[in-house]
């Protein structure tokens, strides 16, 4: 964990206020497609949980390893695991918007996250889609993905109805959750989740990571290294 926060360039300035979305949806339901459209338009970082996590399990250690098997299995990785990359690349960034994509996938996740990072989310977007288009989609991909293949895909799918649901109902409780119907085509689906994200209240929910209690900071020095979070420098 040394050079956990090796990414990070000193860019961030002190007290900046950071804007979260989750993107939610099952597996194959437009994610990707839909956060690199909103990138295009509305200047947010784009953290994939699965892209972090495939990029850490090309790593030749254990930890590397054992989550490539997990993945290879559509099983889910532990959740401090997932938030201390997610929390690696946001330090990294020097942006303030991110998209969180495929997170929280259920609420061992969500509680993870809001015992470490403890960043209200502006809302949740949820990508609705037909099990059978997702697989159609993932079937036709052919980005080399490990896990898109027929008997990972059906695991991924129960995972996604046993686990995720009850995240999606947490979300919907509160009245952060955007629910858009991902069965059309791509352009189509973008104009619902434009006009939501062009809704979106600049106001109010953002806190800075400053702002976190000092044994957050703490558990953030932690995980992130040598990062001083009270004033944004290493
Ligand atoms: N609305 C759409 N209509 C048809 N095809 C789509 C649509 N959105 C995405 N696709 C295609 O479906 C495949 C899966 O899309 P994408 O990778 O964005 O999904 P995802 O939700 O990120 O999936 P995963 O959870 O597996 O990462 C891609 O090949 C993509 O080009
Ligand atoms: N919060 C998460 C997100 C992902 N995973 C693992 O990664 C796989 C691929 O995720 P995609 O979002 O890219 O489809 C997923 O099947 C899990 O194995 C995770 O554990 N936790
Ligand atoms: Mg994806």
């Amino acid at each position: 964990m040394a050079d956990a926060n090796k990414g990070y360039d000193g860019s961030m300035p002190p007290g900046k206020k950071l804007k979260i979305v989750f993107v939610i949806g099952g597996p194959g339901s437009g994610k990707g497609t839909q956060c690199s459209k909103i990138v295009n338009q509305f200047g947010f970082t784009h953290l994939s949980a699965g892209d972090l996590l495939r990029q850490e399990a090309k790593s030749n250690t254990e930890q590397g390893t054992m989550i490539k098997n997990l993945m290879h299995e559509g099983k889910l990785v532990s959740s401090e695991i997932i938030v201390r990359l997610l929390l690696k690349a946001i330090l990294a960034s020097g942006n303030d918007k991110f998209l969180i994509d495929g997170f929280p996938r259920h609420e061992e996740n969500r509680r993870a996250y809001e015992k470490i990072v403890n960043i209200d989310p502006e809302f949740v977007l949820l990508i609705d889609c037909s099990r059978e288009e997702m697989e159609r989609r993932i079937l036709h991909r052919n980005q080399g993905r490990d896990d898109d293949n027929v008997d990972t895909i059906r695991r991924r799918f129960e995972v996604f109805q046993e686990s995720t649901l009850p995240v999606i109902q947490h979300y919907e409780k509160m009245g952060k959750l955007r629910r858009v119907d991902g069965n059309r085509q791509p352009d189509m689906v973008f104009e619902d989740v434009k006009a939501i994200f062009a809704q979106m209240n600049t106001q109010g929910r953002n806190v800075t990571i400053a702002q976190t209690n000092p044994f957050k900071r703490w558990f953030l020095h932690l995980c992130c290294g040598c990062f001083d979070v009270q004033d944004g420098r290493n």
